[in-house]
């Protein structure tokens, strides 16, 4: 992190703050804190831009601590954030930096017991970092008293002065004494609109930008991959990628449950992470995952802004991301103070548009992959693979298993042959998609269940989602006519909460499938694949 000034010790900053960040292994300024530190001190408002992992917090942090006067007992900073995750992080670093000042910060934000925060209050907090309905949960009770705020800073300031934050900030606003409040912006992000409306809230505000060509990080290599099958591609990433530290986004708390239950079925260690989870859920996952006892993080956009983890290796879009900005905070979730690391998104075909409007955006053009196959995934594998076997041969304790193996060898199979596909057994489970192994254009009379169906029938499995008013008389309308074809060959099987088998003949099969991949109902997508082998 180079920058024209040197050290810490050329910005007019306490004894007591620089040995704090000496403690926390920051020996020079990051060129956003070089440029903002001194204008913040000077009593300048800023709105200060620069990527993800370049040291924002304490740009913001460390002026803000020094201007604190210890002798007033009053909360004299505020600064707000768009989620708890981030709150408790911003909360804790500003703590750090205070360390030798004995300033303190505390974290304000839902899901915690107010009574409990309502007390910590009254301990003589000069900081709070806060949500925003938390807040205003604590104006209303008039359990917190902001009239004596100087500071106001909004991390992640275009998400807080976005559509679904800015009349919580108003209203925060409004309780903080206009004259000589000192206002400071900060994102890695700051769409030109939101830049006028923030403008509105500032006095005479100094821009700082940093590296203006690139949103994203240079360090951070860019991969995308096409497929149909992304649960089978994010599989074999995870597989041959090996080692690291996974954050994989998902669009919806639905899809993050999902790939949670598909991945710990599979055997791997991973946890979840978005805002139906009550707060103590929300903290272990955080709290494992900081501390290294889960490898994988799948999440909704709540982990996409500001979250610092410094061993973040990968970041996995599972799902494309909607817009350029979340994309943006996103990958910068790896890749922080000057270390590299790897952003994958996945595809389905029919997104390459939103991908080509994400590169235009952050002029930047993500490097196409190639999905390893199982065979890649398998050469990795064997060496250790190898090694496990050996181990379990030598714990000699697999004697129940003998009879298994002596009914197939008395059946005339192969010793060498039942070893292998035991192994296979181990390594990829009873996978009932993707028998043939191919990714996609595999033999379609493999890929169809028939088992209880009528003969030349072949049963479909559609996924119409939750709390969708759709009935089975739309289903089948909607496939007779996106399909062209006549509605009583289709036969409807069962209908549940969120899902429901239809039947339809063998050599519509596939036409259904992709006509209905490019379609919708009801303004609703409506996923349709064969239906699995449930013998
Ligand atoms: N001057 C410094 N020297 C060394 N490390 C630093 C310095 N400043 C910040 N860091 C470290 O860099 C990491 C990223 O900092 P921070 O979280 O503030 O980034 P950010 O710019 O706010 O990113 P984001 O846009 O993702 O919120 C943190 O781990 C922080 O401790
Ligand atoms: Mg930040």
């Amino acid at each position: 992190m180079k920058s024209e000034i040197v050290s810490f010790g050329d910005i007019a900053l306490s004894k007591k703050i620089v040995n704090a960040l000496s403690d926390m292994g920051f020996e020079e300024p990051s060129p956003i804190q070089a440029k903002t530190i001194p204008l913040v001190l000077e009593g300048d408002d800023v709105l200060g831009q620069a990527q993800t992992g370049t040291g924002k917090t304490a740009a913001f942090g460390i002026p803000t601590i020094e201007k604190i006067d210890e002798t007033d007992r009053h909360i004299q900073a505020l600064v707000i954030a768009p989620t708890r995750e981030l709150a408790i992080q911003v909360a804790e670093e500003l703590n750090k930096i205070g360390k030798y000042k004995r300033i303190k910060t505390l974290p304000i934000y839902g899901g915690q017991m107010i009574e409990r925060q309502i007390r910590a209050l009254k301990n003589g907090i000069k900081i709070i970092v806060g949500t925003p309905g938390r807040l205003l949960d604590h104006i209303n009770r008039k359990t917190i008293n902001l009239s004596y705020v100087r500071t106001l800073i909004l991390d992640e300031a275009d998400e807080m002065l976005d559509m679904g934050f800015i009349d919580d900030i108003k209203t925060i606003m409004s309780n903080i004494p206009n004259e000589n409040r000192q206002t400071l912006l900060f994102s890695a992000t700051m769409p030109a609109s939101i830049e006028k409306l923030a403008q509105g809230y500032m006095n005479k505000p100094k821009k700082i930008l940093i590296s203006r060509e690139h949103l994203t990080v240079p360090l951070i290599d860019q991969i995308y991959y096409e497929t149909r099958e992304k649960f089978d591609g994010l599989c074999r990433v995870l597989d041959v990628e090996g080692t690291g530290k996974f954050i994989i986004f998902c669009r919806t708390k639905k899809n993050v449950d999902d790939i949670l239950a598909s991945l710990e079925a599979r055997g791997y260690m991973a946890g979840g992470l978005h805002g139906d989870m009550n707060q103590a859920q929300r903290q272990r996952v955080m709290k494992k995952f900081r501390d290294g006892k889960l490898d994988i993080l799948i999440a909704t956009d709540v982990a996409a802004r500001g979250i610092d983890i410094d061993d973040i290796t990968h970041v996995i879009n599972y799902d494309i991301p909607q817009d350029h900005e979340s994309y943006v905070h996103r990958i910068g979730r790896t890749g922080r103070a000057g270390r590299s690391g790897i952003a994958i998104t996945f595809i389905e075909p029919r997104e390459y548009r939103q991908l080509r409007l994400i590169e235009k955006l952050i002029k930047h053009k993500m490097i196409r992959g190639q999905l390893p196959t199982s065979a890649d995934v398998l050469e990795l594998q064997k060496e250790s693979i190898k090694e496990k076997l050996v181990k379990v041969l030598q714990a000699n304790n697999y004697s129940d298993y003998h009879m298994i193996i002596s009914d197939l060898v008395s059946e005339q199979y192969d010793s060498l042959d039942i070893a292998a596909a035991a192994v296979k057994l181990s390594v990829e489970g009873l996978k009932d998609r993707d028998q043939d192994g191919t990714d996609e254009g595999g033999n379609i009379e493999r890929k169809f269940d028939n088992s209880g169906g009528a003969p030349g029938m072949v049963r479909l499995f559609i996924n119409i989602g939750r709390n969708q008013k759709i009935r089975p008389e739309d289903i089948v309308r909607f496939i007779a006519t996106e399909a062209d074809i006549p509605g009583n060959i289709i036969g409807v099987i069962n209908i549940y909460d969120k899902f429901t088998f239809v039947e339809v003949p063998r050599n519509v099969a596939e036409r259904v499938i992709s006509v209905m991949h490019r379609n919708t109902l009801k303004g609703y997508k409506i996923n349709v694949e064969p239906a699995k082998n449930r013998n």
